[in-house]
This record gives C-alpha cells, structure tokens and sequence, in this order.
C-alpha cells in the first residue's frame, strides 16, 4: 500500500543523485540540447537528460557526437547522459570516452528507442529481446564511476523475460535506476500508456523506478508520484505546455516563482525569448527556428489573439523576423479568454496560481 507522494518533500536521493524535486527532463533526440535544458530548468525541473547519443558515433571522435555529451553550462547538473548502441564492449567504449570529454553526472542507458534507425541495428527497444546482452551492457557501465540509469520500455510475450525479471536483471547487474515508459516497443508512441505496468514495477522496486508516459497533466505526474514512482520523466507534456512544471511542482508543494504560475504572456514569451537567443547561438539558426515554432505552435491557447500569432510565427524563416514578432506578442495578448483546463471560472485573477485539478 503506497502513502501518496510527500507534499513539500525537500530533496531526493534516487538512483545515486541529490535532486531537488521529483520533475525531471526526459531525453529527447532533436530537443534536449543544452538551451532547451537551461529553459527547463528555469521552470523548475531538477534533472535533466542529453539527447540520445551514439556510443558508435562518440568512439569515432564525430564532432557532433562529442558536442552532445558536453554541459556548456554548469547550472544545467545533474544531468545524465543517455547512451545507446548494441554492443556492450562498444557501450563500454563510448562511455569512457563521454566520460573524458563531457560533463554530467550519470550515464544513461537507452533500452526503449522503438526507431528503426536505432532499433533494426540491435540497440534501443531491441535490447529487450536479448537479455544477457542487455545485463552485460549494464555490469561494463556500472563499474565506470558514475550512476547508471536505464530507460526500458515494456517487454511483451514475445520476449524472453516478463518486464519485471528483466528490470531485476538490470538492477542486478548494478543499475542504480530504471525508468519504465509504459508502452511496447511495437507501440512507439501510439495508443496508451500502461500507467499501470509502470506502478506495479515502482511496487516491485520500491525507491529505484521512475515513470515514463502519457505526463500531459498534474492528475498524471500525482498519480504516478503516489502509486509509488520516485520520480517522473517529462516529455510530450511540456514541449505541448512547458509551464505543466511549475504547476506541478506548486501542486506537489514545492516553492515555485509566483510568476511563473500566473498566466502571463509576456513573460512566457520573455523565457522562450532567451532560449531562442541561447538556440541561435550554440545549435544556428535554422533548428533556433524549427525549436521555438514548435513551442509557440502549442503555447498561448486560450489567448486572445493567439491563433493569429502563432500563424505569424509560423511563416516567418529568419531569426530577426521570429524575434520580432516575440517582442510584438508581448503587447498582443489579452487574458479575455481563460486558458483551458487551467484557471477557476469567473475573473481572472490578477496574480495566483494557475489552478489545474490535481
Ligand atoms: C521527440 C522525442 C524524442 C525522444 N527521444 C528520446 C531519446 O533520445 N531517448 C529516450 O530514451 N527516449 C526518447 N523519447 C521518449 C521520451 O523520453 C518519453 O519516454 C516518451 O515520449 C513517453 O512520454 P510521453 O508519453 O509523456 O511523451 C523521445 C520522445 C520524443 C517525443
């Protein structure tokens, strides 16, 4: 029987981390670059994840690779860097040479990539199909120093070993956490995630299982978080509405910067300002734009006006022409229409929590 989450619970040990709430930034390949994280954080997240990256591509010296497992800024720990690959001598490899040139505090292990780019080459999702390769993998990591968490999906009939046996493998073999997303690899991201699979294996282990799927609200980081998770990976949620971090973690009982609660456009277009400015700089202009139009595609609803922006930002190709239209959002919007799902009915508040049932 779980007791529910602590309200205001302070800090956490989870999977040989310190951190300083339960909301953490899941990888995410195309996403999770340095400028992403630092917005994140500034939210509120405590943890944060690199992209994916190719242990194949970082033993080879790739540039590219090797500017994936760098932390540029030293606010953005603990941070983990997520590894994947096939072979676990290979894994090995990679991670010695992340661990020499990057800076981060964990390594991670990607065993839930359903891609055919990653998964017909033996690595991601398919790792589930090969359990001993999989323990292997894991025993040459956990000898290297540093945490070791691995992020799996859900195995199926078809594989050798149910979820649970092959998450007592893993931790065996000296995984300090695992994150279960609660979907099958044949699933990729369609249909629905099995929250309950993911309980029943927080259950099973309890203190070393955090939760990966369908985290679109508080209902489902609370529901998690009391089922017996320590800890839950944010993904689609917040690239659809970043500001679910500071909600959460406000409904969670954590301090959170008032204004980061309130609706309020401007400063919401203020943050996405910065990390644009930080995207243009350190990834070029071409995924600055890309980025931040994704974010802007899903953000402000609710607003009057907002359609009628995000079209404008949607056609503009050139960074001076998307930042001023950031500057001109700032005096667009008016808080006439109240944000769904978000605010009590009635007036809208001048200052307050954005409330969200929890
Ligand atoms: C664009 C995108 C990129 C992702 N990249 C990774 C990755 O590099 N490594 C990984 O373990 N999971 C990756 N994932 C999976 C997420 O971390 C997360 O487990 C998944 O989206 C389920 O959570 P959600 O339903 O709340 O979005 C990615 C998901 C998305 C949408």
């Amino acid at each position: 029987m779980t007791e529910g989450f602590p309200l205001g619970h302070a800090r956490l040990a989870v999977g040989g981390l310190d951190l300083a709430n339960p909301l953490w930034l899941a990888p995410l390949a195309g996403v999770t670059v340095p400028a992403v994280r630092a917005f994140f954080r500034r939210l509120g997240v405590a943890l944060t994840h690199t992209e994916m990256v190719s242990a194949a591509g970082i033993v080879m010296s790739n540039k590219k690779t090797e500017a994936m497992v760098a932390s540029p800024d030293g606010r953005d720990r603990p941070l983990v860097m997520q590894l994947f690959g096939d072979d676990p001598l290979l894994v090995e490899r990679g991670a010695r040479r992340a661990l020499a040139v990057g800076g981060f505090d964990a390594l991670g292990l990607n065993m839930a990539c359903p891609m055919p780019k990653v998964f017909r080459k033996g690595s991601g999702a398919r790792l589930l199909e090969v359990p001993q390769r999989a323990r292997e993998m894991v025993l040459r990591l956990s000898d290297l120093g540093l945490p070791l968490w691995v992020k799996l999906r859900k195995t199926t009939a078809l594989h050798p070993l149910a979820t649970e046996d092959f998450a007592a493998a893993l931790i065996e073999a000296g995984a300090d956490h695992l994150t279960l997303h609660g979907r099958t690899a044949a699933q990729r991201y369609e249909g629905v995630a099995d929250r309950e699979a993911v309980l029943s294996l927080a259950r099973a282990f309890p203190g070393r299982v955090s939760a990966s799927g369908d985290v679109f609200s508080v209902e489902a980081i609370r529901s998690y978080l009391d089922g017996g998770c320590v800890g839950v990976f944010l993904a689609r949620g917040i690239l659809r509405d970043p500001f679910l971090v500071p909600r959460a973690l406000a409904a969670l009982g954590y301090d959170v910067d008032e204004s980061l609660l309130v609706p309020a456009p401007e400063r919401e277009l203020d943050l996405l300002m910065e990390m644009g400015r930080a995207l243009l700089d350190q990834e070029g202009e071409r995924f600055a734009l890309v980025l931040l139009k994704r974010f802007v595609s899903c953000m402000f609803k609710g607003f009057t006006g907002a359609s009628a922006f995000r079209r404008a930002v949607a056609v503009e190709m050139t960074w001076e022409g998307l930042s001023s239209r950031l500057i001109e959002g700032r005096s667009l919007f008016r808080y006439e229409t109240l944000r769904e799902g978000c605010l009590p009915s009635g007036p809208v508040p001048p200052s307050g929590a954005r409330k969200e049932s929890v």
